[in-house]
């Protein structure tokens, strides 16, 4: 493609140079940069694209987009923000990809991830082809890749789906975070249909109040319906959560029709005589007039909003509930959602992803509905991340857990001590002496502390980290699992 052609999308960017040039690759990392590509600037959060600009063309970079002056001898487009110009131009370079399949985008706080598993089993089951992106990773036709984050830059997300569209899928189901919506990574994303699962606490850090957090979701939804309205053929829809109060808000921003699913209020997608236990959960489920039982093997009464969500999502694609019903009793637990580690001891281990207060809330009131013993909770705060959730999560965990260990999940740059003293207050707000805790900074140590202490039927909850493989302490990524160190403590403990 020519840099001419790109050029020709931005009515406010000037054109340096040779204008025929042909533009093979679009990176905006210099150490990717091949010959032929068009390199773009980018201002970043440590760096800055602009100080790669030589090295890129070093390595044969044909052209480039900048917001300032870079001195090189190029072809350059100056644009006013090289983020969104990246948005315009690679969804031009992959000619368009989100419009030739559905792409069903999922944001809230909790639930996300699951919710994309759920859909993907539902469609997939329903003989689809299915691309799916997310926290835990990529799946492109058969195959999964290893991600980096859960909403990918525009660049990137624009190239997978261009290599999902090659694969003939029908479908893109993806998590959208608020960081991404904030950012711009979604920009010239069709989508088919938006859900809301929840708004809760977290990421204060980055968007700095509620308000903010809940604005910046709120562009998923406002997006919705500004384009192709006159089309029939493509659809728009809104899936909101009616029992959370935010949903007012994305219902009026949104121009496209609304589907509601809950369990207090009424709504669309209703579930009603909700029975969970260590083994899964039961519900009924009423929707436009049809009533099925449906079976789940993930447990928690949060998991019947991802599967409320999930199912309303199935629904408008035209999938009978008598096939959701199906698909649902035979789906398998997700990776580090409530994963139990049994090497037949005789008390229940679960690993489970929660990492704000409103997730971890979920998940112990979830343990307390069938525990016979105690609840031993072993969980942490990331650092570098909302510091304000760190004594909310403390309280929580100490009002729901018999005994709590606290300890690290990536501390990253900050001193794994002072994160856990940030954590202390919390539990000591909440059960004063009533109940035992420890701050153990070693996580090894604090899951070992856990299985030493349970006995027969206790229940301990390995909260944070989920299907994350890793600690990062410091700048250093060192390989850690909880469920492999669980699964250790366990037999250090038998023999
Ligand atoms: C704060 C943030 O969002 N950072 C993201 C961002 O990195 P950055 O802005 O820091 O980039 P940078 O390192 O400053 O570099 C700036 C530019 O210089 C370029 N560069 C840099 C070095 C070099 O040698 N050559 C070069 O060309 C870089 O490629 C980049 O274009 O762009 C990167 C590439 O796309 C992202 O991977 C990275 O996410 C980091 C890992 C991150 O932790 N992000 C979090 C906050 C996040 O986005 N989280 C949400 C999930 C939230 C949730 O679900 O709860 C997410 O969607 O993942
Ligand atoms: N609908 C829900 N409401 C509240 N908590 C939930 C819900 N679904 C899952 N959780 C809790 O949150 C944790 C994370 O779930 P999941 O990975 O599906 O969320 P996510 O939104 O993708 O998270 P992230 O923002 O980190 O990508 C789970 O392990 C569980 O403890
Ligand atoms: N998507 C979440 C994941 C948090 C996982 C937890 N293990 C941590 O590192 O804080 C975030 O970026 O806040
Ligand atoms: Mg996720």
């Amino acid at each position: 493609m020519k840099i001419s052609e790109l050029a020709s999308l931005l009515a406010g960017a000037r054109l340096d140079g040779d204008e025929s040039v042909e533009l093979t690759g679009i990176q905006t990392d210099s150490r990717k940069v091949r010959p032929g590509d068009l390199f773009i600037c980018l201002p970043g959060h440590a760096a800055d694209g602009h100080d790669y600009a030589a090295k890129a063309v070093a390595q044969g970079a044909a052209a480039l987009v900048v917001e300032r002056e870079v001195g090189e001898k190029v072809p350059t487009l100056h644009v006013k923000d090289s983020r969104l110009a990246m948005a315009i131009l690679a969804n031009r370079f992959y000619d368009y990809p989100s419009r030739e399949f559905k792409v069903i985008g999922i944001t809230g706080t909790n639930g996300k991830t699951t919710t994309t598993y759920i859909i993907d089993k539902l469609l997939t089951d329903h003989g689809a082809r299915t691309g799916r992106m997310g926290t835990i990773e990529m799946k492109i036709g058969s195959e999964t890749f290893p991600v980096q984050n859960t909403t990918q830059e525009a660049l990137a997300l624009q190239h997978n789906f261009r290599r999902m569209r090659d694969q003939q899928a029908d479908y893109c189901i993806m998590e959208v975070s608020s960081h991404a919506l904030q950012m711009g990574r979604v920009k010239g994303v069709r989508f088919r249909t938006a859900i809301f699962t929840n708004l809760t606490q977290d990421h204060l850090d980055y968007h700095g109040s509620m308000e903010e957090y809940r604005a910046a979701k709120g562009l998923l939804f406002s997006r919705l319906g500004n384009e192709y309205a006159s089309d029939a053929g493509s659809r728009q829809f809104a899936v909101l959560n009616g029992d959370d109060p935010a949903s007012y808000y994305y219902q009026s921003l949104t121009a496209v029709e609304v589907l509601t699913y809950g369990i207090d209020k009424p709504a669309d997608f209703q579930a009603t005589d909700i029975r969970v236990t260590s083994r899964g959960t039961e519900f009924k489920l009423t929707a436009f007039g049809e009533e099925e039982t449906i079976l789940l093997k993930l447990i928690g009464k949060f998991n019947v909003y991802n599967a409320l969500a999930a199912i309303a999502a199935a629904w408008i694609e035209g999938v009978p509930l008598s096939s959701i019903k199906k698909s649902l009793s035979e789906l398998s637990l997700i990776e580090g959602r409530m994963e139990p580690v049994d090497e037949g001891q005789s008390f229940s281990v679960l690993v489970d992803f929660a990492h704000t207060p409103d997730g971890l809330e979920n998940a112990l009131t979830t343990v307390r509905e069938f525990a016979e013993g105690r609840i031993l909770t072993v969980f942490g705060c990331g650092g570098d991340r909302d510091k304000t959730k760190r004594p909310l999560m403390g309280a929580i965990a100490a009002r729901y857990s018999d005994y709590v260990i606290a300890t690290s999940d990536n501390p990253r740059s900050e001193d794994p001590s002072a994160i856990l003293e940030d954590v202390r207050p919390g539990i000591v707000r909440e059960a004063g002496d009533a109940k035992g805790y420890i701050l153990l900074p070693d996580r090894r140590e604090a899951i070992r502390k856990a299985v030493e202490m349970a006995g027969p039927d206790d229940v301990i909850l390995i909260a944070g980290k989920g299907h994350e493989t890793y600690q990062i302490i410091g700048g250093t990524t060192h390989h850690f699992d909880d469920r492999e160190e669980a699964r250790n403590a366990i037999k250090e403990k038998k023999s």
